[in-house]
């Protein structure tokens, strides 16, 4: 039996920063796992040291399913964005740790390939729609099956998810958040335009996505959803904020265009009643705020009863040690839909070594056992945690809006 016998948290900052857990075992094998919380990263460090470390020392890193249980009961205040992503992270480790002592990479401990790789998508941010289309065009290029598409919307300063950089998108940033300007109406007279012309330049072949980051109302994504039916989207992400998931409803009666929502879901208790309702299309939960690759399984079975297919979140802001985990998931799972990438810079491929790769648009975790992914300890340590945070939003007339 594989004992736990000490496990330590990694802050790092090649570029923005990274929060990673290390479980060693008496057996001289070790495991990661990814506990970086976007703009709280600090909490979830110190939930991890102050309070799960301790609970893991001695523990058989074997029992995958029992420490989970024991994590999530066992701190009686269950779910939330800082328990569940510590939960991931052990997790994860704890994967990685079965995996080296199998001799296999997890996706064969969790059935085996279903598929020969993961279709992923990129994104193709521009200032104006000529931009986004000039981008999108690089991806399909490149050999990407499918694209997001955001484009700065006229008449707003800067619009989320629109960036300078090529290819390196980093929102959170700041020693305090930055304050931008939304207006809905000028958002929804752009939106149709950027698809008219995509579809025109870019064709039919390409799949396409946006991503509304929970700004409208459901009526108000309705009208979106309907207006984007002749441009034939993958999905619709985020529309509105699913906290009232009963608001989906309001959309589904409108439109046909497909829905994904759960970046920020941290159990399957966020996305029952929208599971369950088939009111969305795909499950965007990741293995890193939703409790680890063990929770995310019970998530996408749930899916699989409904038509729901997965479509994990993948910013840059989750680590190659997610990506890696997510990799080894989506090979596996029966209804895994599409992967969200976005390239992690040259610093932090350095720090996180690891052996996924893409071709022709379709991503695979690497054979590796485990997870695939280390952690370079010398170089992380060299990048001093800097604290960032991502940008509020407000309207014109200054009222505080959704993020
Ligand atoms: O990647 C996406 O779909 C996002 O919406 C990115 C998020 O804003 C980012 O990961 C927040 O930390
Ligand atoms: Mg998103």
């Amino acid at each position: 039996m594989p004992r736990i016998t000490s496990a330590r948290v990694i802050v790092t900052c090649p570029g923005r920063n990274f929060v990673t857990l290390k479980i060693e075992t008496d057996e001289g094998v070790y495991g990661i796992g990814d506990a970086t919380l976007n703009g709280r990263e600090l909490a979830v460090a110190s939930y991890l040291e102050d309070h799960v470390i301790p609970c893991l020392i001695g523990r058989d890193a074997h029992r995958i399913e029992d420490i989970w249980q024991y994590l999530y009961k066992g701190a009686y205040w269950r779910r939330g964005p800082v328990t569940m992503t510590a939960i991931a992270a052990v997790d994860m480790a704890l994967w990685d740790i079965k995996g080296k002592l199998a001799g296999l990479p997890v996706y064969q401990l969790l059935g085996g390939a279903s598929r020969e790789g993961c279709m992923v998508y990129g994104h193709a941010n521009g200032s104006d729609i000529a931009e986004t289309i000039e981008r999108a065009h690089e991806y399909v290029e490149q050999g990407y099956k499918a694209v997001r598409l955001q484009s700065g919307v006229p008449g707003l300063a800067a619009t989320y998810g629109v960036s300078g950089e090529r290819f390196y998108y980093e929102p959170a940033k700041g020693s305090l958040p930055e304050e931008t300007v939304w207006s809905t109406s000028k958002y929804l007279r752009h939106v149709p335009e950027l698809f008219d012309k995509a579809r025109d330049a870019l064709g039919w072949d390409v799949h396409l996505l946006h991503d509304v980051h929970h700004r409208l109302t459901p009526i108000e994504a309705g009208r979106l959803g309907k207006d984007l039916e002749p441009y034939r989207l993958f999905w619709l992400e985020d529309a509105t904020p699913a906290e009232n998931q009963a608001g989906f409803r309001l959309i589904r009666q409108h439109t046909t265009t497909p829905l994904a929502v759960g970046e920020i879901f941290n159990s399957v208790w966020d996305a029952k009643q929208l599971i369950e309702e088939q009111l969305i299309d795909y499950i965007r939960a990741t293995v890193v705020h939703a409790g680890g690759i063990t929770h995310l399984r019970r998530i996408a079975a749930l899916a699989d009863l409904h038509q729901v297919r997965t479509g994990c979140h993948g910013a840059t802001d989750l680590s190659p040690v997610s990506m890696a985990a997510a990799l080894n998931f989506g090979l596996s799972v029966p209804n895994f839909g599409i992967q969200e990438y976005m390239r992690h810079t040259p610093e932090t491929d350095d720090v996180f070594p690891h052996a996924y790769s893409i071709a022709g648009g379709l991503m695979h975790p690497g054979d590796k056992p485990g997870l695939g992914v280390d952690i370079d300890e010398a170089l992380a340590a060299k990048y001093e945690y800097k604290r960032a945070y991502l940008p509020v939003n407000r309207l014109e007339d200054g009222t505080m809006f959704n993020w």
